[in-house]
């Protein structure tokens, strides 16, 4: 192969395609599909990733240019990510480059650096001076020059950074000696990221002979010797770190530097993996003996294992069926057919008790990355992986992209979760970009969830997606035998009227007082989502909503009116409930604090720990909090929604809901299932051993289906409910969305741009003849809505309007969205228009 096409790191448009480079001789044993490579691209080197490799080049030989470095040893992309990235920058209308980018540890991300070093010494530089016709050999012209040639003789080669601050005064030294060409300049790539070195000491003599050096040690090295007996006494262990052996004799690093330099023995760097969770012990756990439940699950999956082939299973079970236990055996049979397993599993829930059981059933062949980590773990952890020295990864969204080579199984734990798609770019989902690695590879995916997505769930039912089509597996019970915890909803619009303001009711107050006296324990969800967008009547229960959009309508404080996000229906704010007349209407929220302080106040001395955004800020509070739990140390746990996802404490009977209307009201199309999701998670908290469980959910609209339908525990009656509310006004999983955001400091430049991208669209779709609203029976169609100001409208002094696209049908929608886009940009003129596009939004607020 003479020649690799190379994605290069400019996120720009007219970069965003592969150019050609020629290999050089010396590279070519390094250069694959996947490598990473500095070129030069303009005046500059830049990073870049190899797609392709050809015999030769369309483009004229001698008009392209050469690789300049390789910068690893074996390519940190596979072909299989590098195929997934085309896929993924069509789907998500991305460059690939931020595709390829995502892919790696932000460690890997290597900017180009300046060096010297001597110019080829002696022949070209003379033959070139023959050539201009100078006929005196260079020579440096002063001291300064001297001494500067001298540093970099002496180094071989040193980086621009280094020299000036050793000649700080003296850049015409350096010009001068580039211009004779005495030194040249070049570029190189660094990474980010350099990989963790420790000083460490072995011996440099045989262990015999140290030891006989110690009898015969000159008594005014007394120090040395003791350095020496200790590097002796510890021989199984070397090489020891040279911090260890500082700290436990006791000396300074001058004198064991004394020692090496006689020849005994040696300091070197070495190089350490960080890793997160060493020095912690993970209690070993064998396979439980599954249920008929689980068996019947577990041997569908295996079957696809045994098979080799693709293939997607949606296992709905609910919460304490034993779902885990289904991943741990699948994983632990794609293991033994030596292939390799990804677990993801939501942020928010990849709690230490969930890493606990991956690392308990399969040790040190666990990798393990989230955002928590430092960027030298998350890289450590990741070459852990390359390196073939795990084989299942426990991992947040970006884990999808786990280099392994052969890959047998994808899980997806809470697949539901909307943290699963990211709202930076690249805009992706990792339940798509799953299944398309898994079909990539020959391997199986399990969608796990005890309230699935309504667009996973409907594709596993109608089998009419074109998308994918999971096979549904259900698992009804508990895998103790227990039952699911008894669901009380308490009206809270009757507390108000019986006059009780308190934000607890009278029997959540009951409970917890039951709960304090037989010493149980308690977990309380706060919904601090949608905290004071909406305005609700706390008499009646009425929130203001879009009569078009059936969504709630926000509150502007600023212009203290009502508006829809979506269609951009304006009213003003009410004063009193156009419904019952109360005054009772306000934006509502509450805050974790003030339910501590009030639950403080019902209950002296009850032992509340607090978990929210403020109380796990710091790295490992999360951990603190829920092992002060698990320790009894607290009554009650008090929490937003990180306290509804996966933990599994035997003591806790009880689960009370503060507020379950609040997620209710955003103004989401999801905002039903969002709240059903939540409280069922959150329910299945309770009694999940030996203790029974009990539930209470406090609402101001009780009669709400998503509220009545997670009380019984019931989620088909749910999900037909719902989607007869997204058939009637067409919202996924009828249609697909895509939601493209426009934005510029000038609001009239904007306003302007927002509306020629809607005709556009409108238009270009009209002409392909897809044009049109979903109402009409059509198998394709696609509407443009607005553009309306965004739900932020204005954000670090940009202002932002929206146009919502929806489409069904077999039509290639986000490459036109994406096209008009582009064209628009183009024909502005205007650097600061910025679009962008999310291709199946999950934030629409
Ligand atoms: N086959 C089994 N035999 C005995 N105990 C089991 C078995 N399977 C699971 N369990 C236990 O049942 C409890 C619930 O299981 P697990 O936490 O895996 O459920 P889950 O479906 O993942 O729940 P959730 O969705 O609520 O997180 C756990 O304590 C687990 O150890
Ligand atoms: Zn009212
Ligand atoms: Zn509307």
């Amino acid at each position: 192969m003479e020649v690799a096409k190379v994605i290069v790191d400019v996120p720009s448009k007219d970069t965003d395609r592969p150019f050609d480079y020629l290999i050089p001789k010396r590279l070519s044993p390094w250069v694959d599909v996947g490598s990473r490579v500095g070129v030069p691209f303009g005046n500059r080197t830049l990073q870049g990733f190899v797609v392709s490799l050809h015999l030769r080049s369309e483009v004229e030989t001698s008009r392209i240019k050469e690789i300049g470095e390789v910068l690893d040893f074996s390519p940190p992309l596979s072909r299989e990510l590098v195929e997934l990235s085309v896929w993924m920058k069509e789907r998500y209308a991305c460059r690939q480059i931020t595709v390829l980018q995502s892919m790696l540890p932000t460690a890997l991300k290597g900017k180009a650096e300046r060096y010297v070093a001597l110019a080829d010494p002696g022949e070209s530089s003379v033959q070139e001076q023959h050539q201009h016709g100078v006929l005196f050999a260079a020579a440096p012209q002063t001291e300064g020059e001297q001494r500067m040639l001298d540093f970099v003789k002496q180094r071989g080669e040193v980086s621009l950074e280094q020299l000036n601050r050793a000649f700080p005064e003296d850049s015409a030294s350096l010009k001068a000696l580039l211009a004779q060409g005495l030194l040249r300049e070049y570029q190189q790539i660094k990474d980010k990221l350099q990989k963790k070195t420790m000083k460490a000491v072995s011996l440099s003599i045989g262990l015999a002979e140290a030891r006989q050096a110690l009898e015969s040690f000159s008594s005014k090295a007394q120090r040395q010797k003791e350095v020496l007996s200790y590097v002796v006494d510890m021989e199984a262990f070397l090489p020891l770190s040279l911090q260890e052996v500082l700290t436990a004799v006791g000396v300074t690093a001058g004198t064991v530097k004394a020692l090496a330099d006689k020849g005994f023995i040696n300091i070197q760097d070495m190089e350490v993996q960080r890793d997160p969770y060493k020095g912690r012990s993970f209690k070993p756990t064998e396979p439980l003996t599954l249920t008929a439940e689980q068996e019947h699950v577990y041997s569908r999956i295996v079957r696809k294992l045994e098979s080799r082939d693709h293939g997607v299973f949606l296992l709905h079970g609910v919460t304490g069926s034993g779902k885990t236990e289904i991943y741990l055996q699948t994983i632990q049979r794609c293991l033994e057919q030596e292939r390799q397993a990804i677990v993801l599993v939501p942020e928010i829930s990849l709690t230490p008790q969930m890493v606990e059981r991956f690392k308990g059933r399969f040790g040190d062949r666990v990798a393990v990355m989230h955002s928590r980590l430092s960027q030298g773990e998350r890289y450590d952890e990741w070459r852990k992986i390359n390196e073939g020295h795990a084989s299942v990864v426990v991992g947040a969204r970006s884990a999808v992209f786990a280099p392994f080579q052969s890959l047998g199984l994808i899980i997806m734990d809470e697949e539901h979760e909307t943290s699963y798609k990211q709202e930076e770019t690249p805009k992706y989902h990792a339940r798509d970009v799953a299944i398309r690695r898994a079909s990539q590879a020959g391997a199986a995916v399990i969608l796990g969830s005890a309230t699935p997505s309504l667009e996973s769930y409907f594709a596993a039912r109608s089998k009419s997606q074109e998308d994918f089509e999971p096979e549904l597996l259900e698992m009804p019970t508990r895998a103790l035998g227990n039952r699911l915890p008894e669901v009380r909803i308490v009206d809270m619009r009757e507390e108000l009227k019986d006059g009780n303001r308190s934000m607890f009711s009278r029997s959540l107050h009951e409970a917890l007082a039951a709960r304090l006296e037989r010493q149980e324990q308690s977990v309380l969800l706060l919904n601090r989502r949608g905290y004071s967008t909406f305005v609700m009547c706390r008499s009646c229960g009425y929130v203001a909503q879009c009569g078009e959009c059936d969504i709630s309508l926000t509150y502007h404080q600023k212009a203290n009116n009502l508006r829809c996000h979506y269609c951009g229906y304006a009213a003003p704010a009410p004063e009193v409930c156009p419904d019952c007349g109360s005054e009772h209407i306000r934006y509502f929220g509450t805050g974790t604090q003030r339910v501590e302080e009030e639950l403080a106040k019902l209950f002296p001395g009850i032992r509340v720990i607090r978990m929210d955004v403020d109380t796990t800020t710091e790295k490992g509070s999360h951990e603190k909090l829920l092992k002060q739990f698990r320790e009894k140390k607290g009554d009650v746990l008090l929490g937003t929604q990180m306290v509804a996802k996966g933990l599994d404490f035997p003591d806790v009977t009880l689960v009370g809901v503060i507020t379950a209307d609040s997620a209710l009201n955003l103004p989401d199309f999801r905002a039903a299932e969002k709240t059903f999701q939540l409280l069922t998670q959150v329910a299945g908290r309770a009694g999940r051993h030996h203790l029974p469980g009990e539930v209470f959910i406090q609402s101001y609209t009780p009669d709400h289906y998503s509220i009545i339908h997670a009380s019984g525990h019931d989620y088909l009656s749910f999900v037909k409910d719902e989607l007869k509310h997204r058939k009637a006004l067409h919202y996924p999983p009828y249609c697909r969305l895509i939601l493209v955001t426009l934005s510029h400091e000038q609001l009239t430049v904007l306003v302007r741009a927002a509306e020629n991208y809607a005709g556009d669209l409108k238009n270009k779709a009209d002409r392909r003849g897809w044009f049109g609203s979903l109402d009409r029976f059509s198998a394709e169609a696609l509407d443009v809505l607005g553009p309306v100001a965004s739900p932020i409208p204005r954000l670090k002094n940009r202002y932002r309007f929206q146009c919502m696209i929806k489409w069904r049908g077999n039509m290639d929608a986000v490459s036109l969205v994406r096209q008009v886009a582009e064209e628009l940009q183009e024909a502005a003129r205007d650097q600061t228009l910025q679009i962008s596009i999310d291709v199946d939004p999950q934030m629409l607020m």
